[in-house]
This record gives structure tokens, C-alpha cells and sequence, in this order.
């Protein structure tokens, strides 16, 4: 496990190397590991670039994930090719990329489940899917189906805008029985997408998804919810709020996501209200940067350094740099926001904001899953004495994240190709020291 973010080492780590004090471990005995889990559908991202007429032309609706039939589909992927207008093919799925960037920025294991097609031919969609995988993605409890995987269309028209066409194969066929109750008990979180209950007829995600959520909330393991996609939420925001509510400990969303289930349009306003249903929310926001909301114990609260930002609520990052605990273990809980503008202002050029939000995700699992992995190696460590869900303040994993998005967005794909610079001499003076 690596350290989470970029700054100077208060708290010992990587806790494998040997300090006296800190570290009181048989330098026999092994380490534990801390590890997360998701569930998606497995996904390939064939990428073009199209205009209006061409979304008419298949009636598919600008901006939406849309799931398509096989007439539509093989009009598609003909069209795409007659004309040579993929771009790009890779690895995609909303969890999938976000279970890769988390084991690219960690260095360490997460744990992919969903359906792989049991024979597979090089070159073949499932084949690239494995192939665009980290192999720090443990792929071993994949289910095996006799039939294609996923394919999602992404076409991105002259605005930057994405449209998805997903061609499901067989990926909403993983069945309940496939998800490994152990496995998820000893997670450090699980990670699901609101389009796992995208699903019709014989298909079993739903099922196989609520059947690992019952578990993990049984376990007392953080459930992740990324939210994916605003018309989906937008078809029942009351149930999405219920489900929230009575599921889910972390949420994962857009600003206009955030809308559709909080009907705030201010991110702020909107992470305020899903923390009425949960202990912690990140709502990315595109150009303006990330929001964070978390609770913390009265006693236990840090108040920031930086100044004090105005807001709908005043003064609304007070206590950005404590680190967000559940509501439930606190006597006290106050709550937390903080807001950290995009990374050096964004890039100069903006080549894919594909996958962006799940990045931010990632970082933030990757301090979650540190701090599980610091406390069963180190669990004498001061930081300990504070039963916090998270490694860092809410400053810093927002900083983080911002920084991992700033990384998909100057790149083609939604997947990390590599793990961030080990050194940044500008982002330590002007970004995390301030
Ligand atoms: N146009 C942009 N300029 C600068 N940063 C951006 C831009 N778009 C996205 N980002 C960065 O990427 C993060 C996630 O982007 P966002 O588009 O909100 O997520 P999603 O992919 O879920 O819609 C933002 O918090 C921000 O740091
Ligand atoms: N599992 C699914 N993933 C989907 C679906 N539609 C799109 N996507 C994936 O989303 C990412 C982009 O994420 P974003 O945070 O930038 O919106 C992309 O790689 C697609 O594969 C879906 O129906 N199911």
C-alpha cells in the first residue's frame, strides 16, 4: 500500500519498513492487507467522435447512458467502422475504472466481480478488457458466462459531450450465488453503480448486487454508491434517496447527479442534504473543482488553515482538515465541507474528461483503504485513537482526488496508465503546503 496523496510523512508509513517506536511488529510476522471490492458491469469503451445527425440517425438521446438492442448495435458498430471512426478501444465500465485506478494509485489489490466470457479469443472484447486491467485488479472471482461481454459506445460530440451506447452481451448475468460472502465481509468497502439496477428479464445483476450490499451492511463494510449517470436517478429520485438512505454509507456523484437525487443544484447545498442520509459525500463538479462533506465529533473536529471560503452555508470549510468519521461513532457530530478548486486550474487541454469522477473516487478509496490498512498494521498508532473512516482530512483526500482527475483528463483513456509522480516539487509549495 502507498501512501495516500502527496505530503510530508506526520504518521509513519508505508508501515512495511521498521521503525522502533511506531512500529511494534514480529519482524516475522507478515502484514496484513487491506483490500476494496466492486461489482460492475465488464464493460469495453469503443470510443468515436460524432456529430448530432449521427445520435438522430440511431435515435440515441445526447448525454445519456443508453442501453441498445443487437439490430441497433450492429447498425452502429458497422457505421463506426465503415467509416474507420473508432478511435479509441478499451477498458471501461464506471466501477471497472474505478477499481483500476484505485489498485494503480494504491499499488495494491482491489477485487473486480462481474461476468467474463469463459472462452476467449485474442483480440476479442473480453480479451481486451483483461488486457487493459491492472494486474493489481483481482479478476480470479469473476463469474464465467457462455457469451460476450458488455460494449459501451462512447461518442463524444464537437462539445466534448458523451453519449453511451451500451450493447449489453451477457454482462448482467452475474448471479448471487457468484458473490463470495467472505470476501466482501473482510473488504474495506464495496463499490456499486447506480447502473447495476439497470437491468430487464432473465438479467440477475440487481439481485447479485443487493445480495453483496446485504452483506456488507450486515458486516458493517462501507457501501459505496457512485451514482453514474443523472437520467437514470432522475426516473425515481425517491427511491434512489430510500435506497441511499437505508444502504449506503458513501456517495459518489456528479453535480448533476446531485440534483436529480437531492433537487439542490448548488453541489454544496446538494452534498449538505446526502449527508442527511449517509457519512460521506464527494460531489465532483466539473470546471469548479470537488466538493467533500463528512461528519466529525465535536471534540475531535480540526479547524482549517486556509481562509475561510463564503458559500450558501457561510464559512462552509471550517473544518475541512478533520478527518469524516461516521455519524454513528460520533458523541457529537458536526459536519464537514470542504472544496478544492481542479489541480493547477485544470489542464491546458482538456483531452478526455472520460472517467474523471471515478479517478476522484479512487483516490478517495485509496486513503479509506490506507487507513484500514494503517490500523490493523499499526493499531497502537496515535491517529487510531480517533475512530475515523478515513486516512486524511477532508482537504487533503479532496486535494488528492483533484490531482488524480487532473491525470485522466490529459490522457485518452479513464484508466491511469501509471501511478502519480513521486516527486512534484511544484505541487508541494503551491498546492498541498499552500
Ligand atoms: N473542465 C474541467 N476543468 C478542470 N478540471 C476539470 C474539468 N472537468 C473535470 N475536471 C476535474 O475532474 C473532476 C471530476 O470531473 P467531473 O466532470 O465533475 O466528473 P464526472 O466524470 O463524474 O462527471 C473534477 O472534480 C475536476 O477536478
Ligand atoms: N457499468 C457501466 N458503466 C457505464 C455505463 N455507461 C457508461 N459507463 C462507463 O462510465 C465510464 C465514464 O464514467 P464517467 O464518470 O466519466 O461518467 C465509461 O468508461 C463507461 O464505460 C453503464 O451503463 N454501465
Amino acid at each position: 500500500m502507498k501512501f495516500p496523496g502527496r505530503r510530508r510523512h506526520k504518521h509513519y508509513f508505508p508501515v512495511e519498513a521498521k521503525d522502533p517506536l511506531t512500529n511494534q511488529l514480529n519482524a516475522t510476522e507478515r502484514l496484513h492487507s487491506s483490500y476494496i471490492t466492486g461489482i460492475d458491469q465488464i464493460v469495453v469503451d469503443i470510443e468515436a467522435k460524432v456529430d448530432q445527425a449521427f445520435l438522430d440517425e440511431f435515435k440515441l438521446q445526447r448525454g445519456m447512458s443508453q442501453v441498445i438492442d443487437s439490430d441497433v448495435t450492429n447498425a452502429l458498430y458497422e457505421r463506426l467502422k465503415l467509416h474507420e471512426m473508432v478511435d479509441y478501444e478499451y477498458a471501461g465500465g464506471t466501477v471497472g475504472n474505478t477499481m483500476h485506478n484505485y489498485s494503480v494509485l494504491a499499488d495494491d489489490r482491489s477485487v473486480l466481480l462481474g461476468v467474463m466470457s469463459e472462452n476467449i479469443n485474442i483480440g476479442s472484447y473480453a480479451y481486451r478488457f483483461l488486457c487493459n486491467t491492472s494486474s493489481r485488479v483481482d479478476l480470479d472471482y469473476l463469474q464465467p458466462v457462455d457469451g460476450p461481454i458488455g460494449r459501451c459506445f462512447t461518442l463524444i460530440d464537437e462539445t466534448g459531450e458523451r453519449t453511451f451506447a451500451i450493447s449489453a452481451g451477457l454482462m448482467n448475468h452475474l448471479r448471487p450465488e457468484s458473490i463470495d460472502k467472505s470476501l466482501i465481509e473482510n473488504s474495506s468497502a464495496l463499490v456499486i453503480s447506480a447502473y447495476l439496477m439497470r437491468t430487464q428479464g432473465a438479467e440477475t445483476m440487481t439481485e447479485a448486487t443487493i445480495q453483496a450490499v446485504k452483506y456488507a451492511n450486515d458486516a458493517g463494510v462501507p457501501v459505496v454508491l457512485t451514482l453514474g449517470t443523472k437520467f437514470l436517478i432522475e426516473q425515481d429520485p425517491t427511491w434512489w434517496a430510500n435506497f441511499v438512505e437505508k444502504h449506503v454509507d458513501i456517495l459518489a456523484m456528479n453535480e448533476e447527479e446531485g440534483l436529480a437525487i437531492t433537487g439542490f443544484e448548488d453541489p454544496l447545498l446538494a452534498a449538505d442534504k446526502a449527508l442527511d442520509w449517509v457519512d460521506l459525500v464527494i460531489c465532483t463538479a466539473g470546471e469548479k473543482g470537488l466538493f467533500m462533506a463528512g461528519y466529525v465529533d465535536e471534540q475531535l473536529k480540526r479547524e482549517t488553515e486556509y481562509t475561510l471560503l463564503p458559500g450558501a452555508i457561510p464559512d462552509f470549510n471550517r473544518y475541512e482538515f478533520s478527518r469524516a468519521m461516521r455519524k454513528a461513532d460520533c458523541d457529537d457530530p458536526i459536519r464537514a465541507y470542504s472544496h478544492t478548486a481542479p489541480f493547477m486550474g485544470g489542464p491546458d487541454s482538456i483531452k478526455n474528461t472520460n472517467g474523471a469522477g471515478d479517478c476522484a473516487l479512487a483516490a478517495v478509496l485509496h486513503d479509506l483503504s490506507a487507513n484500514v490498512y494503517h490500523k490493523i498494521n499499526v493499531s497502537n498508532s496515535a491517529k487510531h485513537q480517533q475512530k475515523a473512516i478515513t486516512y486524511s482530512s477532508l482537504s487533503q483526500i479532496s486535494k488528492y482526488a483533484n490531482r488524480a482527475s487532473f491525470e485522466v483528463l490529459v490522457q485518452h483513456s479513464p484508466r491511469l496508465s501509471r501511478g502519480l509522480p513521486e516527486r512534484e516539487d511544484c505541487l508541494e509549495l503551491v498546492y498541498w503546503d499552500k
